[in-house]
């Protein structure tokens, strides 16, 4: 492995703060009407939100989250070979099961142009739990078994968590039957929904690679986001400027992903985001993230920004695959990001001047 190509970038002037709204998970339950025209307002514009967690009912729900980033630590601190055992390439539940190395090992492209992705995960699939015998293929990595309750815990509330913010903007349309948000992610159905738990070095990458996460809109429906760290950035539909979004206490960070922006016809915005290693707020060697993804059934059908039908199961792997190739070949189609002829790739130099 090589040393560290990057460096962090720092400079005296604040970074930009994408100014999202803290919705109420507590009013939310509720039904509140003003706090849910909220929601629907986010999710119209944004496409993301802070989701406030403060109270009784999530106090134990925080705490797993902070167990999980305690056992991601211990994981990832873990040698190469030891993660590798956690890794089935050969079949097609890669994509959401075991784990994944950064670089040149790791499949994805980066976030800046010709370098590799900077972050290795571990990924858990919802079925696991709710279909296992549809899908005999899905295993718990060995290397994680010792946090298997916290996975699952996590992955259960979490969920829940994404269906209730599912629930209320359906409410908000009038949506009636099989037409609700819900209906298209209904827990007897496969789906690639997972947990995962993101890596990112600061330095020390293997050579190629750079730091943070490739540009990308989210696959699925609604993101439940945790993050340790400053990095994550959101292409600001206001000024369409890149603006970060920094973890905020007792909060998740909620995104929708393209299949709601799909099913809902494009109402709600799935909104293009990267994470980058630029901001002075980043200071720890690690950055960490905890992360449940609910996607829509395998067998939903939706139209794609550039009028394409797919199965919510064939768009992750467009998608997956689409991550795979040069950033010249993503930018011939609307895939990765929503915008043809856009990567969205960091420049390092042209942003240190700017941040
Ligand atoms: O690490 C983060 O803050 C965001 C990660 C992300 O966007 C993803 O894994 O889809
Ligand atoms: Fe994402």
């Amino acid at each position: 492995m090589a040393q560290a190509t990057s460096t962090p970038v720092t400079s005296g002037k604040e970074p930009q703060v994408a100014n999202i709204a803290v919705i109420d998970y507590e009013k939310l339950l509720a039904k509140n009407p003003a706090e849910v025209a909220k929601l629907y307002e986010a999710c119209a514009h944004w496409g993301f939100f802070y989701l406030n967690l403060e109270g009784e009912q999530t106090k134990e729900y925080l705490d797993n989250v902070g167990a999980l980033f305690g056992a991601a630590k211990e994981y990832f601190a873990k040698p190469l070979e030891e993660k590798l055992k956690d890794t089935r390439k050969e079949i097609p539940v890669y994509n959401i099961c075991g784990y994944k190395p950064m670089g040149s090992l790791g499949l994805d492209e980066g976030n800046m142009k010709q370098k590799r992705n900077g972050s290795e995960n571990l990924r858990v699939p919802l079925d696991l739990f709710y279909n296992p015998d549809a899908q005999p293929d899905l295993y718990f990595p060995e290397g994680m078994k010792q946090h298997e309750k916290q996975f699952t815990s996590f992955i259960k509330q979490s969920r829940g968590m994404a269906i209730r913010v599912l629930e209320n903007l359906s409410d908000h349309l009038g949506l009636q039957g099989e037409q609700r948000f819900e209906a298209y992610h209904k827990s007897d159905e496969i789906s690639t929904s997972s947990a995962v738990l993101q890596h990112y070095p600061r330095t020390k990458l293997p050579e190629g690679t750079s730091a943070g996460h490739f540009t990308h809109t989210d696959t699925g429906s609604i993101t439940v986001l945790f993050n340790t760290e400053w990095g994550l950035q959101v292409f600001s539909p206001e000024t369409e400027e890149w603006e970060y979004v920094p973890p905020r206490d007792n909060c998740a960070i909620i995104n929708v992903g393209d299949s709601l922006k799909f099913i809902s016809n494009f109402q709600l915005k799935s909104s293009l985001h990267r994470v980058v290693p630029a901001s002075s707020h980043w200071v720890s060697e690690s950055r960490y993230a905890t992360i449940f993804f609910l996607r829509a059934s395998n067998t939903v059908r939706f139209t794609d920004t550039e009028g394409v039908n797919w199965t919510g199961g064939e768009w992750l792997d467009a998608k997956f695959q689409n991550y795979r190739r040069a950033h010249m070949d993503q930018e011939k189609n609307a895939i990765s990001t929503g915008k043809l002829g856009f990567s969205g790739l960091w420049d390092g130099a042209k942003d240190a001047v700017a941040a």
